[in-house]
């Protein structure tokens, strides 16, 4: 197969996740422009890896959505869900751009792309922390691209320069395997102000984790009888391998900041409203957030 030109992306969300998949884009030839709100200075920014790679400085060029002069057709969104909507809808994007969503929950680009776009859903198990100048690696674990349809031409020299990345024409499932663990962790360690292991050790909160994965298990079980369900050992697995994290909903809550509840415990509330399935620990969770 001949040499495919790499791609220009235009990332919306340097943060911790955008800042490390620029770092392997650029790594694998591809081309990153950073957009923000308001003009500014190129970003100059760490990664620290915990492998004992040590550190890599990056400089992004920066520009703003007034700036582009065409329409964007590689656009990565790595902003938190709920600044989503105000971050990509003043772009002007390709009738037929390609979107690689590396977020958490789900839905948050609906209705907010072209419809000719090809939107591709990005599901990681990596984990980034830090500040916005030292954004610390704190695990490169396994990442999921797919849209349910074959890898675009560039994936596979993208794959060569970003550890443990996969096409899978299982997007959906990875999703939704990520979504139940955020569901079940995030609110409850964010209520709580617990660490992750915290579920496991605690009694109460253990029984409240299982509710909502029971839920969560039923209304996609609903939505699709493939669903295999079961999801708890599942999400026990990651609260163990992540005892003593942070979650995000909880370090979100921590520093007042609006957190990503609406896209994951949020959309499966929506789905049970379509369906007519009802999720009453997952309704708790939300109020309890939405409240605060
Ligand atoms: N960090 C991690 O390890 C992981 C994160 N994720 C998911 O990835 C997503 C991003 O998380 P994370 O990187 O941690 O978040 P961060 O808060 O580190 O980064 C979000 C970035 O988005 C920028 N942003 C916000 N609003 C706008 C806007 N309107 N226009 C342009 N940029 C904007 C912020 O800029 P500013 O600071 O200037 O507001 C910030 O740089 C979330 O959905 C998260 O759940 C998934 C797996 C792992
Ligand atoms: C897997 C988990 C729960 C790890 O903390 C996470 O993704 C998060 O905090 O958002």
């Amino acid at each position: 197969m001949p040499e495919v030109q790499p791609p220009h992306w235009v990332l919306v969300g340097a943060g911790h996740i955008g800042t490390l998949a620029a770092a392997y884009l650029r790594a694998a030839g591809h081309g990153v422009t950073v957009i923000r709100r308001a003009a500014a200075a190129p970003i100059d920014t760490t990664l620290i890896f915990a492998d004992g790679r040590g550190t890599q400085r990056l400089r992004l060029p920066v520009t703003t959505p007034e700036s582009i002069a065409k329409p964007i057709t590689y656009l990565l969104v790595a902003c938190k869900t709920p600044y989503t909507e105000a971050a990509v809808s003043p772009l002007r994007l390709a009738d037929t751009a390609t979107v690689v969503r590396l977020q958490n929950g789900i839905g948050s680009l609906d209705n907010l792309l072209p419809g000719g776009a090809r939107l591709i859903d990005a599901v990681t198990t990596s984990a980034v922390k830090g500040t916005p100048e030292r954004h610390e690696v704190v695990a490169e674990n396994a990442t999921w691209f797919g849209d349910g349809g074959a890898a675009p031409q560039w994936f596979e020299g993208l794959a060569r320069h970003w550890p443990h990345l996969e096409w899978t024409g299982a997007i959906r499932q990875r999703q939704w395997q990520k979504l139940v663990a955020n569901a079940a962790i995030n609110p409850l360690t964010a209520l709580h102000d617990v660490p992750n292991g915290q579920l496991l050790e605690d009694e109460t909160l253990h029984a409240r984790m299982a509710a909502i994965v029971r839920e969560a298990d039923n209304l996609l079980t609903a939505l699709d009888s493939d669903w295999p369900g079961d999801s708890l050992a599942s999400v026990e697995a990651v609260a163990r391998a992540t005892a003593g994290n942070t979650s995000s909903m909880r370090a979100d809550v921590q520093r007042g900041a609006t957190t990503e509840i609406d896209a994951i415990n949020g959309w499966l509330l929506e789905q049970g409203a379509r369906l007519g399935v009802d999720l009453p620990i997952n309704r708790e969770v939300c109020s309890a957030l939405w409240e605060r």
